[in-house]
């Protein structure tokens, strides 16, 4: 920590023309700061010559960024972020970027630039379609899930990686303001006022809390795989055919279906947001119906490549009996629609909202998408154990946009 200190744009510029071998002896290099999360500082750095070569530098602040040093924050988050990464990149090879140096004083990791691609949150809210992306993030989540579990790896190896993947600080974050938070009447909530009703009928309702809270236990005590840890749509970057996975710094070992479930809530909150944003009805349910088959294809495609993985590679001595393996993604199933109902609610509710909704600039508007959200989110909650399907998980959305 001695060391460390914020780089300014040009401090930047400095930092890269001494990287081996990252740019030419001649480049000219621009370095914009282009971060829009909640957390870091995020340079884009290119070569003006006609190298025209560019990578990003992520550097972690000892704070939050959007709320400043009164809320000081592990920098240890950039080694988790850098290894999770190198991991990823193993695990599942092009679906992260690159990394091609870490600093641990500067808590700073230098990586491939994508800006080629977009962040999938914005293409959503634009209405484009992304044919390969269940192919894809299913994958990533079938491979990463799978090969750092108890199932693929010794238990000797999985709680070494366990260990150096402990990451209380990130965590105590996501226990705060994904399962406690946004289901109190706490200050640092915000929802929109015409909601008020909604939101006060979900702090009253025990049985939903009493669920939430075991889905909170689970998060805080099952390690079962190596996880992103905060994998929505603002951390994946897509083009037309291809998708790249960012910022795993929530990373650390938690229940398989708290990933999976990030990204089937935050396609359900778009889901909810083009109730505001596409008023032609048609035109919505042709989108909303693409929202829910790209759902079950994710799903499809997760299950499928997992179950190949296990009667391929699984070590566990127990892996063979009959059953065992349809308990076990039974399981990931119902804590993947537990899970995507407590991160919908908390965008709606909570400190951290997401462009999809906030962009509907009509509050009346806004009040219906985020309603329809708080109720899909309270009913996969609730219905979770009496699902074995993902058609279960459909079914919720369409009876809730019925209603
Ligand atoms: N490898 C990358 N290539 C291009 N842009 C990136 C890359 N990583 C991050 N960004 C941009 O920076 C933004 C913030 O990055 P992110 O890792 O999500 O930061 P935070 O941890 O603060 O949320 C992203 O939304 C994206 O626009
Ligand atoms: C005050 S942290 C809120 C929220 O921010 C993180 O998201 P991101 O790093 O992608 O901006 C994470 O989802 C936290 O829960």
């Amino acid at each position: 920590m001695s060391g460390y200190r914020t780089l300014t744009e040009q401090e930047a510029v400095e930092y890269a023309r001494n990287i081996p071998n990252l740019f030419p002896e001649d480049a000219r290099l621009v370095s914009r700061e282009i971060g829009d999360g909640n957390l870091n500082y995020v340079f884009h750095i290119k070569d003006e010559r006609p190298s025209g070569k560019s990578v990003i530098f992520k550097q972690a602040l000892p704070y939050v960024r959007v709320i400043g040093d009164s809320w000081p924050l592990t920098l240890e988050r950039a080694r988790i972020e850098s290894e999770a990464l190198i991991l990823e990149d193993q695990l599942c090879p092009s679906s992260v970027p690159k990394v091609y140096h870490h600093d641990t004083e500067l808590a700073l990791i230098v990586m491939e630039d994508l800006s080629v691609y977009q962040i999938m949150r914005k293409g959503l809210v634009e209405k484009k379609r992304y044919p390969n992306f269940p192919k894809q993030i299913g994958t990533f989540l079938a491979r990463t899930l799978f090969l750092t579990s108890d199932l693929a790896m010794s238990p000797l190896e999985k709680k070494q990686k366990a260990a150096s993947f402990t990451n209380p600080e990130l965590c105590n974050i996501t226990e705060n303001f994904v399962f406690t938070y946004p289901f109190h009447d706490h200050p640092s909530n915000a929802y929109n006022p015409l909601i008020a009703n909604v939101v006060q009928r979900i702090w009253n309702n025990n049985e939903l809390k009493l669920e939430i809270a075991k889905l909170k236990e689970g998060f805080m005590t099952r390690g079962q795989a190596l996880l992103h840890g905060d994998l929505h749509t603002g951390s994946i970057m897509v083009t037309e055919e291809d998708t790249k996975v960012i910022d795993p710094e929530f990373a650390y070992y938690g229940p398989m279906g708290f990933d999976i479930g990030a990204v089937i809530a935050n396609l359900l909150l778009n889901y909810a947001a083009h109730e505001g944003h596409t008023p032609d009805l048609q035109e919505r349910e042709s989108y909303q119906t693409y929202l829910l088959e790209t759902i079950m294809e994710i799903w499809n495609v997760f299950e499928n490549e997992f179950r190949a993985l296990w009667n391929e590679k699984a070590q566990e001595p127990y892996a063979k009996v009959p059953g065992y393996q349809d308990s076990y993604l039974q399981n990931i199933l119902q804590d993947t629609a537990g899970y995507a109902g407590c991160k919908m609610m908390r965008r709606v509710i909570g400190l951290a909202h997401v462009s999809d909704l906030e962009s509907i600039t009509d509050p009346k508007l806004r009040a219906k998408g985020e309603t329809l959200a708080l109720t899909i989110g309270q009913e996969l909650v609730l219905q979770r154990k009496t699902m074995t399907s993902i058609k279960d998980i459909v079914n919720v959305v369409v009876a809730a946009t019925q209603n």
